[in-house]
């Protein structure tokens, strides 16, 4: 990344945060158990420009995609579960030392392992097709980095006895063919222990994993993972098992039923001539069963049986109206036949689970197994069995990921893999790449590098049609155009197997924690605006959608627009369709569903194609325009006297908060002015008071009365929003005042890019270069270890004045424009134990995110709204409208 004035002693001063040849070690993680793979640093190089700020760092020696694999080998599906590392981010570890120690933290290489960070991949097969499963392992060379029995083993050939863990009767049967084709053994692993090993591991690591599913709505639940047990977990396969799971490994199998889906598969294959479970299925959503099932209303002459408490319409008997007349089977349509025989059993399995739950006390019961499917009709019917027979008071779950309880079990079963830790953390689901179109006659997502991907999506353009999975209406044909409007897909609510066993690739995060100042983080909803409902989500992938002919010249551009940018482009922009076309049928596809994630998504897609920083060129260019003039402001502002210096700091953030190239609106002002043309006019249309105007109370608490002075804050956390003018000739300024009034100030910014935000990367040249404007800005981050003579030898360094309050630089954690405060860095989180004022800024952050989140202590939040929806909406205001919302800690 250059530098942000081109001046050749600034970029100098620079190079400090590179990392250099030499200090390779510094890139080691914490010393790990050799049970866990080992960071192989002999050979490290630095590739391509030395001069780069964070050069990449290739180890040649250490396998690139440490992943292990399970199986679960059944009768009609094979279930595959892999984890793969995080390519390893180059960190700034020097900075983040000195920060650490400044921080008051000194055991500094905290939770700092990174080759822990990696991903869980969810893909099946056909167990007819085993031989495609055998080619993907083999492509991806899944059982090379598996283990052994002594331990992992990442080396490039396969030891002779290297196993992988696989369940399901498939596992005896298919053992000879792996070691054949693969060289591995497969090691079997008990398929009840795997059930409720993956049951434990989804319920206790992932957030939004259990939802109930009524009327054809579908609610996650929060599970609290310290309540858990006991449950009651219900596999309906051929058979259905009920198992009462007390804790891990400890669990008893308690009923079951003979009547399951294997019944109903067989029954519904005789009765209805069907080819195959999900065709059965499918029948039943075109059924009525009210022709074949004897209602209580047929009994009681259309009346409800009231005095017993039931309705006309409820099934007396199943099938009973076939006694009278003299209808023959055929008589009968395929689709009453079906629903008939879908309704009986879910009913009845609902029924003895319910009852089986009541035998000893379970507060929760689970489904899973093939035969739901993320089937609606089947969830529904069972939740309303559940309901029906516990009058209310019990409630049906499902799982999201229940496709692969095995398989992950099966996983789970390695000893050596250090999957403790990983159970420690958090797992965050993100949207895989091949998500949207995994599915039907397309087994999987092979998409391992960028080539892949690629073709992948060209090819989805000539198969468009074979894909089950929704897609975009047309298909696009040029770069960057829109679209999110979904064609048929396979009918109504029915979401077969392949739908619901396509889920996202689960990340695991280790450093991701609660940030700490959430008032209650158990109640915490980060997203403002509910896009389960059905015009918001409408409106706002509309809004998206338009956005991307723009984003998709800007992420070329980025890159040179050179042909294989714009290849990455077109595959990046029909991606990113495809998710909003899936969504918007299917809100709940990769988890809950809010604003930020929706705007997150586009970062990852941009990500997924190699578009590492879109807006780059647009940020330096603002943010060497802002640079140019912030000794005039900074001038003018020492010109005033606190009280109005107070509000111009205020009306500055708020105005400047104006560049913001996600939005619509203020993308086309943009082409009406320079920047500092349109921030001169912001500023001086900041008339107060504001659609949201807690400025007096704020004032308050700041400068306090004639009469009493009330103490600084003692540390500040400034969520900074837009390079440019929004952080230097906003934030940076407020910061300074606090840092003038003995506050320490630590200014929290995006870990990744995400549209013209400033990153944590970015801000310490800008603050070198503000620096070089102002002494209090320099001193204070001569302290915050932020300018690098500073950070060179702070342990011998003489203590400095302590009265100055240092200026720091954290990063955030995330790489959209809103903020989940579930899910910040462990530096933010240790930030954040010392701060008493949080300064949230822009409308991803305080408005679509926030707005209604309540925290600890004193917290500001500041923006304006650039968008008209919105400001009617939340502020019954209207568009450029300002928020300044103050809530004191209580
Ligand atoms: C992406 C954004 C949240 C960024 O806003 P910021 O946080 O920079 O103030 C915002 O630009 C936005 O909501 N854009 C979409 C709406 C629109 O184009 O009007
Ligand atoms: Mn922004």
């Amino acid at each position: 990344m250059g530098g942000v004035t081109g001046d050749p002693d600034f970029e100098k001063g620079n190079l400090r945060g590179k990392i250099k040849e030499g200090e390779q070690s510094e890139m080691a993680p914490i010393s790990r158990s050799s049970s866990r793979p080992q960071l192989d640093l002999s050979g490290a190089a630095i590739q391509g420009n030395f001069e780069e700020r964070n050069p990449t760092i290739i180890l040649p020696n250490q396998s690139d995609d440490i992943s292990h694999l399970a199986l679960d080998i059944g009768g009609s599906l094979i279930k595959l579960v892999y984890f793969s590392r995080h390519e390893d981010r180059p960190v700034d570890d020097k900075r983040k030392r000195s920060l650490k120690q400044r921080l008051g933290f000194p055991n500094v290489n905290r939770r700092s392992y990174p080759i822990l960070g990696g991903r869980l991949h969810f893909v099946k097969f056909e167990t007819a097709e085993i031989n495609e499963c055998l080619d993907f392992i083999n492509s991806k060379q899944l059982h090379r980095g598996g283990i052994n029995p002594r331990g992992w083993h990442v080396n490039s050939s396969v030891n002779d006895d290297a196993i992988i863990k696989a369940t399901g009767g498939g596992a005896y049967k298919f053992a000879d063919l792996f070691k054949e084709r693969l060289g591995v053994g497969i090691e079997k692993e008990d398929e009840m222990d795997c059930l409720v090993a993956g049951a434990n591991f989804l319920l206790k690591a992932i957030r939004h994993e259990a939802f109930t599913h009524m009327e054809g709505q579908k609610e996650f639940v929060q599970i609290d993972q310290n309540d858990l047990f006991p449950y009651l977990l219900v596999n309906i396969g051929s058979g259905v098992s009920m198992i009462k799971v007390d804790g891990e490994g400890k669990f008893q199998r308690v009923s079951g039923t003979n009547v399951g889906g294997g019944t109903y598969w067989g029954l519904g294959k005789l009765l209805t001539k069907c080819k195959s479970f999900d065709e059965l299925l499918e029948l039943s959503q075109r059924g009525d069963n009210r022709v074949i099932d004897m209602l209580v209303g047929d009994i009681y002459g259309g009346m409800d049986y009231s005095k017993i408490g039931l309705s006309a319409s409820t099934i007396a008997s199943s099938f009973g109206k076939a006694i009278f007349g003299n209808k023959e089977l055929e008589d009968y349509s395929p689709e009453d036949i079906s629903l008939s025989l879908l309704r009986m059993i879910s009913y009845n399995i609902g029924q003895i689970a319910y009852l089986n739950a009541l035998r000893f006390g379970l507060k929760r019961i689970f489904f899973g197994g093939f035969f739901i499917r993320g089937h609606a009709y089947t969830m529904d019917t069972i939740s309303f069995a559940v309901q029906f027979w516990s009058k209310g008071e019990a409630q049906a779950m499902f799982l999201r990921h229940e496709g692969f309880l095995g398989a992950l079990g099966a996983f789970m079963s390695y000893e050596k893999h250090g999957l403790d830790d990983l159970m420690a953390h958090q797992l965050v689901e993100r949207f895989p790449m091949g998500a949207p179109y995994v599915g039907g006659k397309i087994h999987g997502p092979p998409l391992g590098d960028l080539s892949e991907k690629i073709s992948w999506m060209e090819k989805f353009l000539q198969k468009g049609t074979e894909i089950l999975a929704p897609v975009p209406l047309a298909p696009l044909r040029t770069t960057g155009l829109g679209g999110f409007d979904s064609p048929s897909s396979k009918g109504g609510s029915l979401r077969s197997d392949d739908a619901t066993l396509n889920v996202g690739v689960l990340h695991l995060v280790p450093t991701l924690e609660v940030f700490p100042l959430l008032a209650d983080s158990k109640t915490y909803e980060p997203n403002t605006i509910d896009l389960s409902d059905h015009n918001e989500r409408e409106y706002w992938l509309t809004v998206l959608s338009e956005h991307l002919p723009d984003l998709v010249d800007k992420a070329v551009a980025s890159e040179g627009g050179t042909e294989d940018a714009k290849r990455r482009g077109d595959a990046f922009a029909h991606a990113f369709s495809a998710h909003m076309s899936r969504l918007m049928k299917e809100p709940s596809a990769y988890g809950k569903l809010g604003l930020a994630n929706l705007f997150e998504l586009r970062e990852e897609c941009l990500r997924e194609f190699q578009f590492v920083d879109a807006y780059r060129t647009i940020k330096q260019r603002e943010n060497e325009a802002s640079l140019a003039v912030l000794t005039d402001l900074l001038m003018e502002l020492d010109s005033m006297d606190e009280e109005s210096r107070l509000l111009t700091l205020i009306e500055g953030v708020l105005a400047a908060n104006i560049f913001d190239w996600g939005s619509r609106a203020c993308v086309d002002l943009y082409h009406k002015g320079t920047i500092i043309e349109i921030y001169r006019m912001s500023r001086n249309k900041m008339q107060r008071p504001w659609r949201v105007d807690d400025f007096d109370t704020f004032k308050e608490r700041m400068l306090g009365s004639a009469e009493k002075k009330p103490p600084p804050h003692r540390r500040a956390l400034l969520f900074v929003d837009n390079s440019g003018a929004d952080v230097i000739l906003g934030m940076l300024p407020l910061a300074r005042e606090l840092l003038r009034r003995g506050t320490e100030v630590v200014l929290v910014a995006n870990s990744l890019p995400a549209l013209n935000d400033v990153t944590a990367m970015e801000l310490p040249e800008i603050v070198a270069e503000a620096a070089k404007h102002c002494d209090i800005i320099r001193k204070a981050a001569e302290a915050g270890g932020l300018l690098m003579d500073a950070i060179v030898n702070i342990q011998d360094a003489p203590k400095e004045d302590s009265s100055l309050a240092p200026l720091m630089v954290v990063e955030n954690g995330c790489g959209g424009p809103c903020i989940d405060f579930r899910q910040v860095s462990s530096e933010l989180a240790d930030a954040a134990k010392g701060a008493d004022l949080i300064i949230l800024e822009g409308m991803g952050r305080a408005l679509h995110t926030n707005f209604n989140a309540r925290f600890k202590c004193d917290t500001l939040k500041l923006a304006m709204v650039k968008n008209q929806r919105l400001a009617e909406k939340l502020v019954n205001g209207n568009i450029y409208d300002s928020v300044c919302r103050y809530e004191p800690g209580p």
